[in-house]
């Protein structure tokens, strides 16, 4: 069965090759009911011990059993994609399971065996090579929201940057090459183990993933890219005309984790079968798929690994020397070099001004991000045992696109050139771009309801002061409005110093009980004044963690 060109996202399954051994010991605990010379229809996978009657079913497009091997799937579902790469579609094919179900398998393969990665970039190669088309490539990993070139021997970190004039994410100083292939090993950095963190960000990529997916193939207006970072690194690879390949890779053995990827691949898959009348779309947008069952949740991993791969037209470079960059830093985290002062101001604001922008269909977005994130957080947090933690989940895409897709680009926006150099030339922050100031003050002045930024920054930094240099003048205060104590009170203490703590001895001569009366007076006043500053430095800190964030 081809896939049905009609849809945005197949969804698949298929289940890791095992030896008979390995059935024997284990049972058949997966089924699958393919339709007999129905290519459209869909195939039911169903779980359950052939000996109980208890079993679950779930609908996905196809599912390749232990006997189907790579090549099977790469001529059926992976090579139209390749094809279509050719006439300017992108395409993505992204594996993912729980741990040991086959995912490095299926994408990179084994010697002898070559998985999906490796057969698309041979047949890229060879239809290029027909049509002479001269190809580049670049390929990075992308581990638990980090991105690593993995064409430079150093692995070094690469920054993401959102175009936001374009509104599409890119890979600063990504390397190429005239074509190379590497892999990268995600287990190689998990050697501790998965904490719960780790765990929680692969949840919510996985989950935000099959979101994605969801909106995409029920064509709904509002896709939730924006729900993790995995998805708005991969907007470009999900979005436009691209076609995407989504593998689920399933143990042959019981694996509750299978059990929980199936179910969101089953949504996924589900809900392409619909159509949406146009007037109802806007509405639907609005209304989050809830289908997280508490034990769907037990879809967790432990590592995340990514194979990106990006072939594009190598091009003239000198284009690249005049760019100005419109883009911002997508993560921080990837960024902590850049330093100057008018880059740092603009830095720490690089989601919101795409949110000005879009300012309705970011509020859905928010809203339904924070729903997932406190569905899977409540999911980890109040039912997920952590033994759990010790399944394991992969993503692995690959992206291609060639000299055609890259010229569509250069003719709908401006200087686009197609390396990544080239790219980088629409990505800078340049204070004298007039449309990225205005996004930036529309950034700073929100709305009518709260100051801007900077003003609340001055006040905020004016109280400070103002507190900080008070003391003196408050221990004035004190003396003159207290006329009983005034002519007691030492005339050290009237000056603008730091009030001097009364010696003991004090506290016993014939006066004491005036000097104590002080005493009291300031220290309570000193008790009040420092909560205050207290409180002032806690909002001022506040603050500036808002708005880095
Ligand atoms: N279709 C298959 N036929 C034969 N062996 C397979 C098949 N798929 C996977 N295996 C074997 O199963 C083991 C686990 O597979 P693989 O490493 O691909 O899983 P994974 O999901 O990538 O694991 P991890 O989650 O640890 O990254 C490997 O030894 C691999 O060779």
């Amino acid at each position: 069965m081809g896939p049905n060109q009609a849809r945005k996202a197949r969804v698949i399954a298929k289940i890791k090759g095992s030896t008979d051994l390995e059935l024997e010991a284990s049972g058949k605990w997966i089924s699958v009911h393919r339709p007999e010379g129905d290519d459209s229809g869909t195939t039911k996978v169903s779980f359950g011990d052939e000996s109980t009657s208890r079993k679950e079913s779930y609908e996905l497009d196809y599912c390749y059993d232990q006997s189907e091997g790579n090549d099977l799937i790469f001529s059926r579902e992976v090579k139209p994609l390749v094809e279509g790469v050719f006439s300017g579609c992108n395409g993505t094919v992204i594996a993912y399971g729980a741990i040991g179900s086959g995912k490095t398998f299926t994408i990179q393969g084994s010697e002898g065996k070559p998985g999906l990665a490796v057969l698309a970039m041979a047949e890229i190669l060879s239809m290029a090579e027909e049509s002479g088309k001269l190809i580049s490539i670049s390929c990075y990993e992308i581990s638990k929201d980090h991105a690593y070139d993995l064409l430079d021997p150093n692995r070094h970190e690469v920054l993401i940057w959102e175009d936001v004039a374009r509104g599409k994410v890119q890979l600063k100083g990504l390397s190429q090459a005239s074509y190379n292939l590497c892999y990268e090993d995600g287990r190689r950095k998990s050697t501790g183990g998965v904490n719960l963190l780790e765990n929680n960000i692969i949840n919510k990529s996985i989950y935000a993933l099959h979101n994605v997916v969801y909106a995409l193939n029920a064509n709904d207006s509002h896709v939730p890219y924006r729900e993790s970072k995995l998805t708005r690194m991969l907007r470009d690879s999900l979005g436009g005309t691209n076609k995407i390949l989504m593998i689920t890779c399933l143990n042959s053995s019981y694996c509750q984790d299978s059990l929980c990827m199936v179910k969101l691949a089953s949504r996924s898959c589900k809900c392409a079968n619909r159509t949406i009348p146009d007037s109802a779309k806007k509405t639907k947008s609005m209304v989050r798929p809830t289908v997280l069952s508490s034990s769907s949740k037990s879809a967790s991993a432990t590592a995340t690994k990514q194979i990106g791969t990006r072939v594009g037209f190598s091009g003239n470079k000198a284009n690249a020397k005049a760019s100005t960059i419109k883009g911002r830093k997508l993560f921080d985290e990837a960024c902590h070099s850049a330093k100057s002062k008018k880059s740092t101001q603009k830095e720490s604001l690089p989601l919101e001004i795409i949110s000005t922008v879009t300012e309705h269909a970011k509020q859905e977005e928010e809203k339904q991000s924070s729903g997932i994130s406190q569905e899977v957080e409540s999911l980890t947090e109040d039912h997920y045992p952590l033994q759990a933690f010790s399944s394991e989940e992969s993503d692995m895409s690959f992206k291609a696109s060639t000299q055609e897709t890259k010229l569509l680009d250069e003719n709908n926006h401006d200087k686009a050139t197609p390396n990544i150099d080239g790219n980088a030339e629409s990505l800078s922050f340049v204070e004298a771009d007039p449309t990225i100031d205005k996004e930036n003050n529309l950034v700073l002045v929100n709305n009518d309801e709260s100051p801007p930024i900077s003003v609340r920054l001055q006040e905020l930094s004016k109280s400070l002061k103002l507190l900080c240099s008070s003391t003196p003048s408050c221990v004035e205060i004190l003396s003159k409005t207290d006329i009983s104590i005034d002519d007691q009170v030492p005339t050290e203490t009237l000056e603008p110093k730091t009030p001097k703590t009364p010696e003991p001895r004090s506290l016993v001569n014939d006066e004491s009980e005036t000097v104590d009366n002080s005493c009291a007076s300031w220290k309570t006043f000193s008790a009040h004044s420092l909560k205050m500053k207290d409180s002032l430095v806690n909002e001022y800190l506040g603050f500036l963690n808002t708005a880095s964030k």
